[in-house]
């Protein structure tokens, strides 16, 4: 469960957020939209402790933010997979690489998990760029090649700012479809997006919330979305 009560945060004297509290339950889709700027992406670095809020509270999996220590931290954000806005790679190493750059970092031998990583690059449908170069690979194939990163640690939540911003209609739809299977293996997911196409489309294939951040405070959307 990740929980926002009253949360607010500034970018120095700007305060982006003011009184966010929202509820992410276990298993739960959900859209996050707004307006350019509103701070989409500055509340999804809340939500995975990138950043702290400066009022309010934000509880990760249960401990609140600001009581964890970096390694505790650390173990909370393998449990959060985060697809980031601008996808970026280590150029030089190839996909499957970059892939499994968060097992190598958190210790464990990459080497023993050369079939899960196989396998995860085949699910995103990667297999054949599996040894790419990121400059090499297209928008689309950067974006699941940035969910598979992002879930090779098997997360419970999975975070993905805008991970249709650059795709086209029939990408858009197949890394939805996988985002909608992550979450019927029973993984959180929240979508940041501008895309009111995707989310209607979503809609018609898994039970998901739209949330609307607007004024630096979120309230669920109206239900034409
Ligand atoms: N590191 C930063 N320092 C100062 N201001 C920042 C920083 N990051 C973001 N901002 C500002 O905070 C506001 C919210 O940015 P944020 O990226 O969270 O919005 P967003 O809703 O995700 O926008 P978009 O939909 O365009 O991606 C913007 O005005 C942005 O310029």
């Amino acid at each position: 469960m990740i929980e926002l009560h009253k949360a607010g945060y500034s970018y120095g004297q700007d305060a982006i957020l003011r009184d966010v509290s929202l509820q992410l339950a276990p298993g739960s889709f959900h859209f996050l939209t707004g307006p350019s700027g509103a701070g989409k992406s500055t509340l999804l670095k809340l939500c995975y402790g990138d950043l702290l809020a400066n009022t309010g509270t934000v509880k990760l999996l249960g401990q609140d933010a600001r009581d964890l220590s970096r390694d505790a931290l650390a173990k909370v954000r393998q449990r959060i997979g985060v697809v980031h806005q601008d996808c970026q790679f280590l150029d030089h190493l190839s996909i499957t690489q970059n892939v499994a750059l968060p097992l190598a970092v958190s210790g464990r031998d990459v080497e023993a998990e050369a079939e899960n990583l196989a396998q995860l690059l085949a699910w995103v449908g990667l297999s054949p760029r599996a040894h790419a170069l990121p400059p090499e690979l297209s928008g689309g194939e950067r974006q699941r090649a940035a969910l598979a990163r992002a879930i090779i640690m098997g997360p419970d939540v999975i975070l993905a700012d805008e991970p249709t911003g650059n795709v086209d209609w029939e990408m858009s739809q197949r890394l939805l479809s996988l985002l909608v299977e992550l979450n019927k293996m029973g993984k959180t997911v929240l979508i940041a997006t501008h895309d009111l196409g995707l989310i209607r489309a979503a809609k018609a294939q898994v039970s998901a919330r739209v949330l609307r951040l607007a004024g630096g405070s979120v309230q669920l959307a109206g239900a034409d979305l």
